[in-house]
């Protein structure tokens, strides 16, 4: 069984010369759910780009990035089948977002265009079961009654849920989230990051997501890589990424990964038994 996420030796170079991405390897297995966590500048989302195939890795004969068994980039060049692969992931991406003008529910259905000829789709010609899936999809993440609102009129929050349920209806068997819960309020970011793990369990759908808030990986996400400096420095179970861990991997940038956090300063956050064993953690 091939994975969720493949990941050899990549970097990144941009073309200022920083070195954001420092030798990155990765596997995440199917039906995982893990946390890209890190500080302001550490390389998340430009390591969930790469995985979107939005931006290319340095040449490299090793660079290797598969997403749900499919190349999505290799040796520095994106796959040029990448609308294809891409169509195969659920995106919850800024740069993917919802089609403001449009109503909820088309853009949810827009999910589904890769599987219809391309007629159909510039026509908006869905048959009446494609959109009570699309219902489905709205009233699993909680707002099937904006289906009709135009994407731009929900709260960034229902905006997110909305860009799930177009996940559910692609049957996207991985979702990336970059920073999905970045500017929502405290209440809509547990909304999104509990449907988020409701998907990956009941789904068993693979969710790679990055946060800032490192309170939130490590109540949602069994398993947690840290970034630093485009490394990683940390990859294993939530419930033995401490405080006082982060403060070893981060030295003084803990702090600031650790401003959301409110829970006691020495005891984890008890999260389900991962699947992959001892964490791997190096000093920064
Ligand atoms: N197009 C670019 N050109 C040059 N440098 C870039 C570019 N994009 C990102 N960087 C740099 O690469 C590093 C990683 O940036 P990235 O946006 O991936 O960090 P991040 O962890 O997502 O940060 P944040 O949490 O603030 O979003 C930063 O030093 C950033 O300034």
């Amino acid at each position: 069984m091939h994975h969720a996420l493949r990941i050899e030796q990549l970097n990144k170079h941009f073309a200022n010369g920083k070195h954001a991405l420092n030798n990155i390897n990765l596997t995440v297995a199917q039906g995982e759910m893990v946390a890209l966590i890190g500080a302001s500048g550490s390389g998340k989302s430009t390591l969930m780009r790469h995985m979107a195939g939005l931006v290319s890795a340095d040449a490299g004969p090793g660079s290797l990035i598969e997403v749900d068994g499919c190349c999505v980039q290799q040796g520095g060049r994106v796959h040029r089948n990448i609308r294809q692969v891409r169509a195969r992931i659920g995106f919850v991406f800024q740069q993917f977002n919802l089609v403001d003008r449009l109503p909820v529910q088309v853009n949810v259905l827009v999910g589904l265009l890769h599987r219809m000829p391309l007629w159909r789709g510039l026509l908006r010609w869905f048959t009446e079961q494609e959109r009570a899936q699309a219902i489905e999809a709205l009233q699993r993440v909680g707002i099937a009654e904006c289906h009709a609102q135009r994407a731009s009129t929900l709260s960034g929050g229902q905006q997110q849920r909305a860009a799930i349920a177009r996940t559910l209806v692609q049957g996207a068997k991985v979702v990336l989230a970059d920073e999905p819960i970045a500017s929502l309020d405290p209440e809509s970011s547990r909304k999104v990051m509990e449907i988020l793990a409701r998907i990956n369990r009941e789904d068993r759908c693979t969710v790679i997501v990055s946060l800032h808030q490192v309170d939130m990986a490590l109540k949602y996400c069994p398993r947690v890589v840290a970034l630093n400096q485009g490394c990683v420095v940390y990859d294993g179970p939530a419930s033995a990424l401490t405080p006082d861990l982060l403060r070893e991997l981060y030295g003084v940038q803990a702090d600031e990964i650790l401003a959301d956090a409110q829970r006691p300063a020495t005891s984890p956050v008890l999260v389900p038994s991962a699947p992959w064993g001892s964490p791997v953690a190096q000093t920064a």
